[in-house]
């Protein structure tokens, strides 16, 4: 079985997670498994804002089409990367447990966002992130911070910028859970939809495949982000729209709250739903047309 991949660390350590959990879930052994490492445009672009260049796919391209011609049998990524809309023949058919889905803050100078001196210097290259600091922070000054999470860990250390925000989930999976500061509670900082949740893609009707993934299925995971992705999936239209939108599964039932932004942080409209976990879909749906009929069609041109 051929698991294709992206070449960076944290997307390996992904990759691995998912082979591990097969091994165990089916008593195989590693020799079962081939990961394949494959180059997306995403990584080779390293000096642009994604959002610039295109967004979402940029990750996901190249890999699906060696899933596509049948030189992999399925890719690991992080929902986060993911486009709401696949090509044919694709699909997302299985999550694995969700880690944890806040944000979280680095820095040497403060304890937290709240914390830091006015005037202070945050880099991240997340749209969301850098509305979201503008707005509870609008004293702050946000510079655009790319490169892979070593890279980043780094520019901080030689003081390039006072603070960063990363994924929680991603540092944890690297074994880097110490570098973190503080963590951003979701009710001030809502994260990023499908936030520290490893999906896989395979081929549709591909049952041997399909087969052995059920074994490491999270199902819980899968109606939270059912309810997120259809909340993105109605206000997709822009890439560079920040947005956030969070999906919480207890008992059966359902709570989401998501929200969008105005890049400065001038302008944020915010709703929640709650509902049975069989909603799902149409619960995060629902929200996702109020807040596009809220935000009208400017909130989303540029
Ligand atoms: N866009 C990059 C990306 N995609 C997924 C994660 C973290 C892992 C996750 O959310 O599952 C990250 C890094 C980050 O945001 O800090």
């Amino acid at each position: 079985m051929r698991i294709g991949t992206r070449g960076s660390q944290l997307a390996l350590a992904q990759a691995h997670e998912t082979r591990s959990r097969l091994m165990e879930a089916h008593g195989l052994s590693e020799d079962r498994f081939e990961i394949v490492v494959i180059k997306t445009s995403g990584d080779m672009i390293q000096d642009r804002p994604l959002s610039e260049v295109g967004g979402k796919g940029l990750f996901t391209k190249e890999i699906e089409v060696a899933l596509l011609d049948g030189s992999i049998d399925l890719a690991v990524h992080s929902s986060k990367d993911m486009p709401t809309v696949l090509p044919e023949g694709l699909e997302i058919s299985t999550f694995l447990p969700r880690e944890d889905v806040r944000d979280a803050f680095i820095s040497p100078k403060a304890a937290t966002l709240a914390d830091l001196p006015e005037g202070a210097v945050v880099g991240s290259s997340s749209l969301r992130r850098q509305a979201m600091i503008r707005r509870l922070r609008p004293d702050i000054s946000v510079v655009t911070y790319r490169g892979n999470l070593q890279t980043r860990l780094r520019k901080l250390e030689e003081g390039q910028v006072d603070a960063t925000l990363l994924a929680a989930a991603g540092l944890k999976r690297l074994g880097l859970d110490e570098v973190v500061t503080s963590l951003l509670e979701t009710e001030d900082f809502l994260p990023a939809v499908g936030q520290g949740a490893i999906c896989i893609e395979t081929r549709q009707n591909d049952r041997e495949t399909l087969e052995l993934l059920s074994a490491i299925h999270d199902r819980q995971t899968e109606i939270c982000l059912l309810a997120e992705r259809a909340f993105l999936k109605e206000l997709d239209g822009s890439c560079r729209t920040p947005i956030g939108g969070l999906a919480r599964l207890e008992g059966g039932r359902i709570s989401f709250r998501g929200l969008i932004l105005k890049p400065d942080g001038s302008e944020v409209h915010e709703t929640s739903r709650e509902g049975d976990a069989e909603d799902a879909a149409a619960l995060g749906a629902d929200a996702g047309q109020e807040l596009k009929a809220r935000g009208g069609p400017d909130f989303f041109a540029h």
